[in-house]
């Protein structure tokens, strides 16, 4: 598939490079102190939407230890692979892993420092490690983040990049958790970071009841993919539903899901037979997978439906 479009090989290669680079340049942000939020990180000129911020491998990364039912993993479970992670570090890396946020909770003062830092800054590397970055772990939160926060696989590095257009001096923010919950929910989500975010979306109970909506609706609407109706009313219905369900989520500014959004509306605007919309919102949907990686699986899989529809799109 990639190597019938002129030039894109090279494109994805020219990408791949600058993923693997150990530096992000020419330089876009800076670290300094955000108040109230500790340290942060900063635009230094305007970024446009898909700008590269930092592009990072792990200093550390270690295998998630075994779930416990009904709990999760047990990040006490983690200590003795990050004492052995830590020990094979130079003494200038041990400085950074020590000089990284430490958030503990009263009841825990005695507490190996590794872990408490850990939790305050790990991201995960795939589906089974857990790393730490050094750069990226100086971002703050938000619930409507500026940034999308991406692990490639292909490069193993993690990726941040501006998901929409931010101003020169705006802080960059990036999600912590997942974002559609109510803000009590993420409130008790941000707990073990030790902070109450007071973001815009925090403070509104708008938002609060949209985000409610757009989970509900998502939900619902993700599980007709397997169930075209038989009726054509029914399928123009959930179609209609689809881009009422974009709408919000644009207007909320959850770039996080737009990717997820568009592809509800590909989806269902085709099981519609409304092929000339499905493919419009195919190609958005692609357009944002590959705002953090032209060429990562969710990219391709959505050229690959992109195909189906009777378009042409570079992967
Ligand atoms: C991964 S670190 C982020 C960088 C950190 N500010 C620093 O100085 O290194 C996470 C910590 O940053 C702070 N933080 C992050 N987002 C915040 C927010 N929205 N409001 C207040 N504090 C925040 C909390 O102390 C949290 O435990």
């Amino acid at each position: 598939m990639l190597a019938g479009v002129p030039g894109m090989a090279e494109e994805i290669q020219e990408e791949e490079t600058l993923l693997k680079s150990p530096t992000t340049s020419p330089l876009t942000y800076e670290v300094k102190l955000s108040p109230g939020k500790g340290l942060g990180v900063f635009a230094v000129q305007h970024l446009h939407r898909g700008t590269k911020i930092i592009i990072e491998a792990p200093l550390v990364s270690v295998p998630v230890p075994k779930m416990v039912p009904g709990q999760g993993f047990r990040i006490l479970d983690m200590i003795s692979s990050l004492e052995t992670a830590y020990e094979v570090l130079s003494p200038k890396q041990q400085e950074e892993f020590l000089g990284l946020h430490d958030f503990r909770f009263p009841s825990e003062q005695d507490q190996n420092r590794l872990l408490t830092i850990f939790r305050s800054n790990a991201y995960n590397t795939g589906d089974s490690k857990v790393g730490l970055f050094p750069k990226i772990a100086r971002i703050n939160h938000s619930c409507s983040p500026n940034s999308g926060n991406w692990w490639s696989e292909k490069t193993d590095r993690r990726v941040i990049y501006a998901a929409r257009d931010i101003e020169k001096g705006e802080e960059i923010t990036v999600s912590y958790i997942p974002l559609l919950k109510t803000t009590k929910d993420r409130q008790a989500r941000l707990e073990q970071y030790g902070f109450i975010c007071d973001c815009a979306a925090c403070q509104s109970s708008e938002s609060d009841k949209r985000r409610t909506k757009i989970w509900d609706l998502l939900e619902t609407l993700e599980l007709k993919f397997r169930s075209p109706s038989k009726k054509t009313s029914t399928n123009d219905k959930r179609a209609a539903k689809a881009i009422h369900l974009v709408e919000m989520v644009e207007d909320e500014g959850l770039t996080d899901y737009l990717a997820r959004a568009f592809h509800v509306a590909a989806v269902l605007s085709q099981q519609s037979g409304q092929l000339n919309a499905a493919l419009e919102w195919a190609i958005k949907e692609l357009e944002i997978h590959q705002l953090a990686e032209k060429a990562s699986d969710e990219a391709l899989k959505t050229v690959a439906l992109i195909e189906s529809l009777g378009g042409r799109r570079r992967p």
